[in-house]
């Protein structure tokens, strides 16, 4: 059994990992991935560049073995699409193991715009995780799908989903450049190794981007 969190990740910062964490602890996963997006589809482009945001991930994970930094998508060109990465740990993994693809509630409400998003649940499971600021609607098209029950997920391999709540950061990406644009700090919303790396490359700041 593998877990995803795909994301922007510019930067990294603690609701992800807390996010990370609480999903693969939950279902017991080993071997969670936390994959950097190279060119996301349907947002704006980062701000740092892909080995940026990769060595930040990487930073911010080393004292936690079962989060590991997968670069497949900063490998592939164009677009990163998830049914692409997921078809790319089948190829690897075979159909039989479970794969949980865990996202936001903001990225799930989203999901019927994702390239072939219904071909997603025949590779993997979702795991929609709880995030302040957002809900989903009831009596949506996903209630059919739905799981209650981890074991479930733990002995399929796809067509599940599972709603998570974990615990309850309101940090974003966006409030943490924000920040070091308006020249105030966002220690502690994030690891003081990947403060460090931002400070050291002048990440986010006015001078370097020109906003
Ligand atoms: N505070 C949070 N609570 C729960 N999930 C989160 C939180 N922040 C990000 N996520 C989830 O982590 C994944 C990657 O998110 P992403 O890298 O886009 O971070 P972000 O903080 O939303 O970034 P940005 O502000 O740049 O949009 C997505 O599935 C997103 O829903
Ligand atoms: O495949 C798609 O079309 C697609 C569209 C939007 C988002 N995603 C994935 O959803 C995850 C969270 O995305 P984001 O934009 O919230 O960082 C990340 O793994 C993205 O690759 C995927």
């Amino acid at each position: 059994m593998i877990g995803i969190l795909g994301g922007t990740f510019d930067p990294v910062h603690y609701a992800h990992l807390r996010t990370a964490l609480e999903v693969a602890e939950h279902f017991g996963v080993a071997d969670m991935r936390l994959i950097p997006g190279n060119v996301p589809p349907h947002r704006p482009q980062p701000v740092a560049s892909p080995a940026q945001r990769l060595a930040m991930l990487q930073m911010a994970l080393v004292s936690e073995p079962r989060l590991q930094a997968d670069d497949r998508e900063l490998r592939r060109e164009g677009h990163s699409y998830s049914i692409d990465t997921l078809q790319s740990f089948r190829d690897e993994m075979g159909t039989e193991r479970p794969i949980l693809f865990a996202l936001g509630v903001d990225a799930f409400l989203h999901f019927q715009r994702w390239h072939r998003w219904d071909e997603i649940l025949g590779l993997a499971h979702l795991v929609v995780v709880h995030r302040p600021g957002y809900s989903l609607p009831p009596d949506d098209w996903y209630e059919p799908y739905l799981s209650a029950n981890p074991a479930e997920l733990c002995t399929t391999p796809a067509g599940r989903i599972y709603l998570l709540p974990v615990t309850a950061l309101d940090i974003s990406a966006t409030q943490v450049r924000e920040r070091l644009k308006q020249g105030k700090s966002p220690r502690y919303l994030l690891p003081d190794s990947v403060l460090d790396s931002i400070q050291r490359h002048q990440l986010y700041c006015e001078k370097i981007n020109g906003t």
